[in-house]
């Protein structure tokens, strides 16, 4: 029976630091992102994700983004190496997290760079974004770590956003959606929807027809309850500010065999 167990960490006292790329910095409230990431993992625990927290690396502003640190294929953890090098330390706690959770684990070494955030699974395709916190020696390192267990590796230029996932996400029938303005290439999957906010191109599969979205993207939530999905909303606004989306708040575990 497929697990589901997720990933979060709480928040640093130092989020209002984290890192911005593409967006203009604006102010963090620490006090109210603690609020709605809690409220955000209230949400997985309702539809049934025992929710495990990674010890806090308060030191580290961005390391509630904990999705960008691991990334799963069956019951390995691939251990990332983070394109930020800001963001290293913050590897250490995750891999100490997945080891006690029973997972094989691996690891993106010098020279490659690789974000869990570049990194979206379609069933056995897994794409991987190369731009900006994703370096070729990443891809390559990830094509070795899951292609031998069955994966197929598909490499996408990303350059209008942060990561493979600020841009595109799938729906639980294998659907991609994605904001045209900023996805590099969309012919390059092979089942397309475009959805009108920036942010509607955010999901996190819940389980069965239920996605979880940001409240930011009321267009899309409409849209996809249309096609028939029961949408879920969070706010995580204070997150959105440091380029953060409903994907980076997580890491959900389906395969795990402990
Ligand atoms: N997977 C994600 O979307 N991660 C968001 C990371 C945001 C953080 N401020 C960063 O720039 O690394």
């Amino acid at each position: 029976m497929p697990s589901k167990k997720a990933l979060v960490r709480r928040p640093s006292p130092r989020l209002a630091e984290g890192l911005v790329t593409h967006i203009e910095r604006e102010k963090v409230d620490v006090e109210l992102a603690v609020e709605q990431w809690e409220a955000y993992v209230a949400a997985l625990s309702a539809h049934g994700w025992e929710t495990i927290e990674v010890e806090p690396a308060d030191d580290c502003p961005d390391s509630v983004f904990v999705e960008d640190t691991v990334v799963m294929y069956k019951n390995v953890a691939l251990i990332t190496r983070p394109g930020a090098e800001a963001r290293r330390p913050e590897t250490a706690g995750v891999e100490e997290a997945v080891a006690a959770l029973g997972c094989s684990v691996n690891w993106i070494w010098e020279p490659g760079t690789l974000d869990g955030g570049d990194v979206l699974k379609v069933g056995d395709t897994i794409y991987v974004g190369r731009g900006g916190r994703t370096n070729p020696a990443g891809v390559q390192q990830l094509r070795a770590a899951f292609e031998p267990l069955g994966a197929r590796v598909v490499a996408v230029p990303v350059s209008k956003v942060l990561h493979l996932k600020s841009a595109v996400t799938a729906l639980p029938d294998g659907t991609v959606i994605g904001h045209i303005p900023k996805v590099d290439r969309p012919a390059l999957f092979p089942r397309f929807l475009s959805v009108p906010e920036e942010s509607g191109a955010h999901v996190v599969l819940l389980g069965g027809s239920t996605l979880l979205m940001a409240a930011s993207a009321p267009r899309t939530a409409e849209l996809l309850t249309d096609l028939g999905f029961e949408v879920v909303t969070v706010d995580i606004g204070e997150f959105e500010k440091l380029e953060g989306c409903v994907t980076c708040l997580s890491v959900r575990m389906r395969e795990l065999y402990a």
